[in-house]
């Protein structure tokens, strides 16, 4: 008999607008952010195995399939905290830019949680599963849910707010590898001079207004990573240029995404960007 099989789909995010409040006792950065999903996607295909084990494969050769991967990490952590004798396969088809600041492995650890809950039959409530993803990282109790948040504390408090209007996102991303650790570590408030407004993004977002969010997108992290690679400001130059509407960086980076409303503009800002950045893509926001 054939095992049952699972099948969970992990979008990427990106943030529309991310502010550092300050850093934490413990380390981390008190942020705001307001994330949401795009029609860019790892799938997952979950199996279980009699052994009490845990494999991951992937047609991707760049990540770690062992237990540094976030999908084994968040099989390990739901085994081990609901007493789970029983293994699982887990088949990782990866879509996703690797560290690139769209949360790949932090999507791939919430589909890993939530499609564990189903293939064991746990009846873990979201909220739950949000707590275990937190454990796991700061990006995680987002992706449980998806959808649009406002996202405070380290990142693990989410608030649902209005999905932005429908538009076409183009995402690049270049051969640069940017440690989100690195990025946070090197960040200065004193040298922040206009910080991205959560309050006006939402309001944006409430009217339904593509421009309002256009004009309000900002990230702070941008700051530092634009330092360590002017190549990301140039990025983000020739969008504007080629048409986009809006553009920013997501996460700590270095992927830069632009905004588009109209789709015959499209064509040509991916062809212009396909001339100096192998990773193009041109999806659409992701609504539930
Ligand atoms: C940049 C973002 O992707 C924006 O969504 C997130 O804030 C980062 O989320 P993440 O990659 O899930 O982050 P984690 O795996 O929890 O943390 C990685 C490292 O980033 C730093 N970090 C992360 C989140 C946060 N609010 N403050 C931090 O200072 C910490 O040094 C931490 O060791
Ligand atoms: N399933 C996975 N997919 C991708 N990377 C993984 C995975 N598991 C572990 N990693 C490791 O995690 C690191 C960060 O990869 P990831 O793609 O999650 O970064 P990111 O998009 O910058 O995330 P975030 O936006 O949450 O900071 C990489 O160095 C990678 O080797």
């Amino acid at each position: 008999m054939n095992a049952l099989k699972i099948y969970e789909k992990a979008p990427a995010k990106i943030n529309l607008m991310l502010d550092v409040l300050y850093k934490r006792p413990d380390g981390y950065h008190e942020v705001e952010m307001i994330m949401t999903m795009v029609d860019l996607a790892d799938r997952l295909e979950m199996s279980e195995l009699p052994r009490d084990t845990i494999i991951i494969s992937s047609q991707a050769g760049y990540i770690p399939l062992d237990e540094k991967n976030l999908a084994f990490k968040a099989a390990k952590l739901i085994k081990e905290r609901y007493k789970v004798p029983s293994g699982v396969y887990i088949h990782l088809d990866k879509n996703i830019p690797v560290a690139a600041g769209l949360a790949g492995g932090s999507s791939d650890a919430a589909a890993t949680l939530r499609g564990l809950n189903r293939l064991w039959k746990l009846g873990i409530s979201d909220a739950e599963l949000m707590e275990l993803g937190a454990e796991l990282g700061s990006d995680v109790p987002f992706c449980v849910t998806g959808g649009t948040a406002l996202a405070t504390g380290r990142g693990e408090k989410l608030i649902p707010v209005a999905h932005p209007p429908q538009c076409w996102v183009i995402l690049a991303k270049l051969p640069i590898n940017v440690s989100t650790e690195e990025v946070y570590g090197r960040f200065r408030s004193d040298r922040i001079t206009k910080h991205p407004s959560a309050s006006r993004m939402m309001q944006a977002l409430d009217s339904g207004s593509f421009h309002g969010m256009c004009q309000e997108l900002g990230n702070v992290l941008e700051e530092v990573t634009l330092q360590m690679h002017p190549e990301v400001a140039h990025l983000k130059e020739t969008m504007l240029r080629l048409g986009a509407d809006g553009v920013l960086m997501s996460g700590s980076g270095p992927t830069v995404f632009g905004l588009v409303s109209k789709e015959s503009k499209v064509p040509r800002i991916y062809n212009g960007l396909r001339g100096f950045c192998k990773e193009v893509y041109a999806v659409r926001l992701l609504t539930k």
